[in-house]
């Protein structure tokens, strides 16, 4: 049986060079296939603004709806590390609504932990969090609450000024006390410089493949949505078009008189039928 993944297997992983595996995910259903499939942690993602809720951003997200799909997804997780995302506003205004607000996470959600976007603007807010004994992931580079400040979803790090900020980013939040780091669409070569001059496991998106694990949105590494495709997903499965066979199919038997057959049906004695004649 798998063993319980938990802050401190994220750490001994980088320590015996055992890459960590990540996947979103925003439902029971869901959640429970991808923790019994074997993967280390679980991530429920503010990235479902964009693949649940269909918002162009995850900035609409609130504390509320996080928190209800995490009770969703801990229903589903038995072995997984359960992460889930402090969304916008929830932590910038003060460190006090900061930790009250991860808190609600933990307490209300039952995330095991939960992770902040910002590097140097928001490390003494992530270390009150820290301080507060939640554990916290970090999230640097592409950070996608930034996306009004970026003007866009951009990768990040690619000129020195932008390379050196990501590179203090990293520092100062294993200072903080964060588990780990995500980071999300900088160029392979600054991940594998932060990756090496940590102590503490980074977790790649678009990043590259020195990094200590890997994190993707379950939707798009399943091939179920395709608003955007940037060139870091693999789709390791199409479901949109087995979906839609399946949808295709149903609506001509349904047409047909095809479905449901006769073993989809629940059957009566005769002669209580009868009676009803
Ligand atoms: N479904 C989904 N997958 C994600 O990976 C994801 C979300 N949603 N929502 C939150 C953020 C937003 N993300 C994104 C969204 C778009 C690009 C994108 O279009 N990137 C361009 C490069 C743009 C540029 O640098 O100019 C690309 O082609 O990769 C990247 C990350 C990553 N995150
Ligand atoms: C893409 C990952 C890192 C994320 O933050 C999310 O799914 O919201
Ligand atoms: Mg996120």
């Amino acid at each position: 049986m798998a063993q319980k993944f938990t802050v401190k297997s994220f750490q001994e992983a980088k320590d015996n060079n055992r890459k960590i595996s990540m996947l979103t995910a925003y439902d029971y259903s869901m959640a429970k296939i991808v923790d019994a499939a074997g993967i280390d942690s679980v991530l429920v993602g503010d990235s479902l603004g964009m693949v649940f809720q269909g918002n162009e951003s995850t900035l609409p997200v609130t504390l509320d709806e996080i928190i209800y799909h995490t009770k969703a997804v801990v229903r589903g997780v038995k072995n997984a590390l359960v992460v889930a995302d402090m969304p916008f506003l929830s932590y910038h205004v003060s460190k006090e609504e900061a930790v009250r607000n991860a808190g609600r996470m933990i307490k209300e959600g039952g995330a095991e932990a939960v992770k902040m976007e910002g590097g140097t603007l928001f490390s003494e807010t992530i270390k009150a969090v820290v301080d507060a004994q939640i554990p916290v992931m970090g999230h640097i580079g592409l950070t996608p609450q930034s996306v009004n400040a970026f003007g866009g979803f951009k990768v990040q790090g690619k000129d020195e000024q932008s390379a050196k900020r990501i590179w203090e980013d990293a520092k100062l939040l294993e200072e903080a006390g964060v588990f780990a780091i995500t980071l999300e669409c900088i160029p392979d070569k600054l991940a594998q410089l932060i990756t090496k001059s940590l102590r503490i496991p980074t977790i790649g998106i678009g990043a590259g493949k020195s990094c200590d694990g890997q994190v993707l949105v379950i939707n798009d590494m399943l091939g179920m949505f395709s608003d955007f495709v940037p060139r870091f997903i693999k789709q390791y499965a199409k479901l949109n078009t087995e979906i839609t066979a399946a949808v295709q199919d149903y609506i001509a038997e349904v047409r047909e008189g095809d479905f449901p057959a006769g073993e989809h049906t629940f059957d009566m004695d005769a002669d209580i039928l009868e009676k009803l004649y």
